[in-house]
């Protein structure tokens, strides 16, 4: 029996048995099987339109960003976020006013995760695909802020990014002080300053992104903004664009954009995303955040919550185990197991 008829067969079987309440058509129809689809990236969200980059990331020659909307057969629950390599059908032209649909994601090879507090269960998914983490922080003007710092650090090793420090504004203030409190972690960090000839350091941070797709977060005033239009010339126009088609005005979007940097690789900025509650993770899961203390676990008492007298990390921490920071750092792990628990505010 042919394909088709096996299908014409399965068609009539589902009507005879599942008669349909609101008249004589059939429920179902023959669903196309999508073999068509072309494959695209999602570089913008909003609003139920997907920006999606023909050929996704990878492509390389003349951008063509196609306008989208979920196919309805994708279902409700299905997210799609910037990041996700999707299957389009329809009017895939990119031509003004057309608009193409999402009939498949493909399986996400990694997915940064933030929950509206550190209480709340209910995960938001920001970026998909993505390798690696870029947590932005003032050396001055702010002040760093070594727990957010901490913070972000969880939410990339749970979604399984690679964490990177830019710390921006040395011009300001001695780096030394800040990194002292990370030697021991060995996340790896880069500075930039501001000189009369522009931002100072940033041959080191490209080659950190290039070839890789990069989210970057940090907090208000950081230099997120300056740092993005010195690597990727004209973002400032490219996600005002943007937001011009959304109406919602240059400085107002929330939702993430992916854009190209001109030697390989992509960089997502997240403008609305200040800080990651870390309700999706479970508290077990905090400690592989701190390699430097995971390993004083082993003198741990069994099931050790590691905020008890009894915990070998104390010990650990004394005998400079986890280096000079040690202390603020377990302190930070503390603070943030009880605050995943609810027992303070963070
Ligand atoms: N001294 C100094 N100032 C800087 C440096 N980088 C950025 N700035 C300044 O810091 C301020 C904030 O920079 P932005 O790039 O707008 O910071 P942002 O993180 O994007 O902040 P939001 O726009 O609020 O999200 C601006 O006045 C910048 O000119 C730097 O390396 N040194
Ligand atoms: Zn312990």
């Amino acid at each position: 029996m042919s394909r088709r008829s096996r299908g014409q067969q399965d068609e009539e079987s589902r009507i005879r048995f599942r008669p349909n309440p609101r008249g004589n058509r059939p429920r179902t129809k023959d669903r196309p099987s999508h073999a068509d689809a072309v494959l695209a990236q999602v570089v913008t969200v909003d609003r139920g339109r997907y920006g999606c980059l023909l050929g996704g990331f990878e492509s390389s020659g003349d951008d063509l960003v196609i306008t989208a909307m979920k196919a309805r057969e994708l279902g409700g629950k299905t997210s799609v976020i910037v990041g996700d390599r999707v299957g389009l059908v329809g009017d895939v032209s990119g031509a003004e006013g057309s608009l193409a649909r999402i009939v498949r994601v493909e399986p996400r090879t990694s997915v940064l995760r933030r929950s509206a507090d550190d209480t709340d269960r209910i995960e938001r998914t920001i970026v998909a695909n993505a390798d690696q983490l870029a947590v932005v922080t003032a050396l001055a003007d702010p002040e760093p802020r070594p727990r957010m710092v901490d913070r972000c650090l969880v939410a990339a090793y749970d979604a399984g990014l690679d964490p990177l420090l830019v710390l921006t504004k040395a011009d300001l203030a001695d780096p030394a002080g800040f990194t002292s409190g990370y030697a021991a972690l060995e996340v790896p960090w880069l500075v930039t300053q501001r000189s009369p000839d522009g931002i100072v350091g940033l041959d080191a941070v490209r080659e950190r992104l290039a070839g890789r797709v990069t989210v970057l977060v940090g907090h208000s005033g950081v230099g997120k903004s300056t740092l993005f239009n010195a690597l990727v010339p004209g973002a400032s126009r490219a996600i005002g664009r943007v937001n011009d088609v959304t109406g919602r005005g240059r400085h107002t979007s929330t939702s993430a954009v992916a854009l190209r940097l001109p030697d390989g690789g992509w960089v997502v900025d997240t403008p609305g995303v200040r800080s990651f509650g870390l309700g999706h993770v479970d508290p077990s899961r905090l400690l592989h955040a701190f390699p430097e203390l995971e390993a004083g676990t082993d003198d741990c008492p069994r099931g050790c919550s590691h905020d008890e007298a009894e915990c070998g990390l104390d010990a650990w921490v004394a005998e400079g185990h986890a280096g000079p920071s040690g202390a603020a750092r377990l302190e930070s792990l503390r603070r943030l197991m009880r605050a995943r628990l609810g027992e303070t505010d963070y």
